[in-house]
């Protein structure tokens, strides 16, 4: 049987910090429906696409803060994704902040979540490599506080079984991280879905603010290559609350070729027929994992997983929305 779905990527444009959800939502109801015109039955959304990109401000407010994140999901707000997501039988990635409370501690994650073409949710992700931040720099012209308003994600990279494939998810900063596609495609991922948040500008090294579209597309395309995978990946983009967002949203073979990519930095929806059994091309040949990789040699890849563990415990602890 073909498994050739039509999928998009659906890129946002700037959010302001005082746009309501249901703006968000509406615009991206827009996107699917324009996917949908094309074909596609599967779309995939920015990360933190309800809101503005918030961890670029110090927000000491704890309410304020809390503004920004779902309790739960599907909400009254994203309700009419999930409706359209049902009626237009397509399914959808989403990027969002995640506010929980467990044990009396509120857990703040950067997540994402797949829902099927019923409307379901099939999958979740929080994210596991937090770039930026935990104290406030005045030197920088914007904050990126993920380090602060975010918990490390506490699932590992998780593979669902959806539309008749395997699909995994990451977020923004997973991408230029190897392991993150490779444990994805050992669990056996053909499919990769992302949203991202990339600001042009990157303090610590300004001289590469004019790599970061390269960096993008090479992260993504490595990262589909090396594993035989597809990989749609979906930009927050343009000029957001003063500081410039990348776009390039784009569907990546498993070749590692873009085949689709967005020509704006504005609301934009890309499409590309992606057929799953593609993979093999990479997965049966140059890359078979179970020939050709040396896992016995991979060892410092997973060494020091302990300390890593005590450190971040160690900034929770001192995280004043964690002790409340
Ligand atoms: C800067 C960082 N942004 C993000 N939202 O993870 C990245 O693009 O790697």
């Amino acid at each position: 049987m073909s498994r050739k779905i039509v999928a998009a990527a659906a890129q946002l444009g700037p959010i302001a910090r005082t746009e309501p959800r249901s703006s968000a939502v509406a615009r991206m109801l827009a996107l699917m429906e324009e996917a949908h015109r094309r074909g596609a039955r599967l779309v995939v959304f920015p990360e933190l696409a309800l809101t503005s990109f918030f961890p670029r401000w110090l927000i000491d407010d704890e309410a304020e803060l809390d503004a920004f994140y779902e309790t739960g999901m599907p909400n009254a707000d994203t309700r009419p994704l999930f409706d359209a997501a049902a009626r237009l039988g397509m399914g959808f990635y989403l990027g969002f902040a995640e506010l929980l409370t467990e044990g009396g501690r509120k857990r703040r994650f950067n997540a994402s979540i797949l829902v099927d073409p019923e409307g379901r949710i099939a999958g979740r992700y929080r994210k596991v490599h937090l770039p930026g931040h935990y104290h406030p720099e005045d030197w920088r012209r914007f904050q990126h506080l993920e380090k602060r308003y975010f918990e490390h994600g506490d699932l590992g990279f998780p593979v669902y079984d959806f539309m008749g494939g395997k699909a995994g998810m990451c977020l923004c900063n997973d991408r230029r991280w190897p392991e993150t596609f490779r444990v994805l495609a050992l669990r056996g991922a053909e499919l990769v879905m992302l949203g991202y948040n990339t600001p042009q500008h990157y303090p610590q090294a300004p001289e590469h603010d004019h790599l970061q579209d390269f960096h993008n597309h090479l992260s993504l395309q490595a990262g589909a290559y090396a594993n035989g995978c597809w990989v749609i990946g979906t930009a927050k983009a343009g000029l957001e609350e003063g500081c410039e967002l990348i776009g390039g949203s784009c569907i990546v073979a498993p070749t590692g070729e873009i085949v689709a990519m967005a020509q704006t930095r504005g609301d934009e929806v890309v499409t590309a027929e992606i057929d799953l059994d593609r993979c093999s091309e990479l997965r049966k040949n140059i890359f078979n994992f179970a020939l050709h990789r040396e896992p016995g040699d991979y060892g410092p890849i997973c060494e020091g997983a302990e300390a890593r563990a005590a450190e971040r415990d160690a900034i929770t602890t001192a995280s004043r929305f964690a002790r409340d």
